[in-house]
């Protein structure tokens, strides 16, 4: 499979404080990459380094080959990155067909359109005059998966998109995921719930303190070394990439 993105050492830093250590990760066209780590692993600031809501070396983050670190982010999505963000983040004043359509500014070419996102979650359809935010958390959550797809990335980043959300409605939105994925389309899934991380994707990533502690296939990391790469282990773990 052809690399799509890549980070070489890449170090984040809030003013004085460094948030990232030398991350090195790697996602192929069509890959599924989990995100896991405690809280403040740094899985949001990596997350936001990809899509330029945070300053980083150009060459610390490549996509296709090119360097995009520290490009603004409109310019990151116009080149096929597009974010879910933590908490949503849906336009207050504006209903849903406007929340979704604010999504295709980039203009970019391909299959997602309008009609295409209400096929993946119809219930927007019956309610897309109303505003976003009178939607129930789900339906908003399905809002802004479809408002990132609106500008037909070549990658999705998604930020723990079942945050506060009931087990029922988490699962629905993960069924959208296989046909989200059924373009080529690559996607992190950043998830506080190991199990449904490690079931959705194909290789997994754990962050702690800054830092990769085990990347590998998901149908190749035991549980074992999930937990210990997730609450604490000196050495770096690689399985079976
Ligand atoms: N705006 C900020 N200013 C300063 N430090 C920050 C800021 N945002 C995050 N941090 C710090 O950076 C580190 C990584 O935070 P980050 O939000 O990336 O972690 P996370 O793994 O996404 O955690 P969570 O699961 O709680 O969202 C933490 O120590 C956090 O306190």
């Amino acid at each position: 499979m052809k690399s799509l993105l890549t980070t070489h050492q890449l170090e984040a830093r809030y003013g004085d404080f460094q948030a990232l250590f030398g991350i090195d990760m790697h996602i192929q066209e069509g890959d599924a990459v989990a995100l896991i780590g405690s809280n403040g692993a740094g899985k949001s600031t990596l997350m936001k380094s990809l899509c330029g809501l945070i300053s980083v070396a150009p060459d610390s983050v490549l996509l296709d080959g090119q360097p995009i670190g520290g490009l603004p982010s409109h310019e990151i999505v116009r080149r096929g990155i597009a974010m879910v963000p933590e908490g949503r983040k849906l336009f207050r004043s504006l209903s849903v067909e406007e929340n979704l359509r604010i999504g295709a500014f980039a203009q970019r070419k391909g299959p997602w359109t309008l009609e295409r996102v209400f096929a993946l979650f119809p219930i927007l359809k019956e309610k897309r005059a109303l505003p976003g935010t009178s939607l129930s958390g789900g339906q908003q959550q399905m809002v802004a998966i479809g408002r990132a797809l609106m500008s037909n990335p070549k990658l999705l980043l998604c930020d723990e998109i079942s945050l506060g959300l009931s087990p029922a409605v988490i699962q629905d939105i993960y069924a959208a995921l296989p046909s989200i994925r059924a373009e080529g389309l690559s996607v992190v899934i950043v998830e506080q719930d190991i199990d449904t991380a490690v079931r959705s994707a194909k290789h997994v990533y754990c962050l702690m303190h800054g830092r990769v502690s085990l990347h590998g296939a998901s149908d190749a990391v035991s549980k074992q070394q999930i937990s210990a790469a997730y609450f604490g282990l000196e050495d770096k773990e690689v399985v079976n990439t």
